[in-house]
């Protein structure tokens, strides 16, 4: 069996768990930003959260929350990791860790060498890397763009935590994305939509199966 574990983003419908399930991802996410077309409110995210089975890591995904929106979702929505995908600094990181008792992982743009210190910083309070696209300047969103970087920054490098690799992924190029930087986890979001915020079960089997090669 395959070791590469994928982690799906930005799951709106009881048939997206249904289709993550199907094709054996890690880990589902739930998208905590009112800007994102994935976002979903805390009801949605307890029906998808309660509807998701045991063996699927249940991501919520927040960008700079503060702890009154973090208390407000963490009451009612059983979640297993906390994806922090703002610029949250190594300090609010290891506070939020500490305060909700949750492993966390912390995303990090990257778009250049310079980009490579701040995952080494990270690597030592997060449980988790993820090493993204860094986000164009002007962008609504500081994930979920479709946008790749150039892997071979990252050819064989590794970090004293697991992490995934994400940013424009397909599945059409993930494979070689692996190949190429040695990750033994992906994420995905907006490669695997028929729409912004519409997940695609057909893509989602496909992104998993050239995933696990
Ligand atoms: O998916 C979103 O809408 C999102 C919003 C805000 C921050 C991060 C977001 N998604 C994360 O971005 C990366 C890459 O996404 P893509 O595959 O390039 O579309 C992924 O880690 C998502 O978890």
């Amino acid at each position: 069996m395959s070791a590469i574990r994928v982690k799906i983003c930005g799951l709106t419908r009881p048939q997206d768990i249904d289709a993550v399930v199907a094709a054996q991802a890690a880990y589902g996410g739930l998208v905590f930003f009112p800007k994102s077309p994935r976002a979903v409110s805390i009801a949605q995210a307890r029906d998808l959260s309660l509807a998701s089975p045991v063996g699927l890591a249940r991501v919520g995904l927040f960008v700079n929350p503060d702890d009154a929106l973090l208390d407000a979702v963490l009451a009612e929505v059983p979640l297993d990791i906390l994806q922090l995908h703002g610029t949250e600094s190594p300090e609010r990181v290891a506070e939020l860790r500490a305060r909700h008792g949750l492993p966390v992982m912390k995303a990090v743009g990257v778009a250049g060498p310079e980009d490579l210190d701040a995952l080494t910083t990270y690597g030592s309070v997060a449980d988790m890397l993820l090493v993204d696209a860094k986000p164009p300047r002007d962008a609504v969103l500081p994930g979920g763009n479709g946008l790749a970087f150039d892997w071979r920054l990252i050819a064989g490098r590794r970090w004293p935590v697991p992490w995934m690799l994400a940013g424009g992924l397909t599945p059409d190029n993930v494979r070689e994305a692996i190949l190429l930087t040695g990750a033994t986890q992906v994420d995905v979001s907006s490669g695997v939509e028929s729409a912004p915020g519409v997940k695609d079960a057909d893509a989602i089997a496909r992104f998993t199966a050239a995933a696990k090669g």
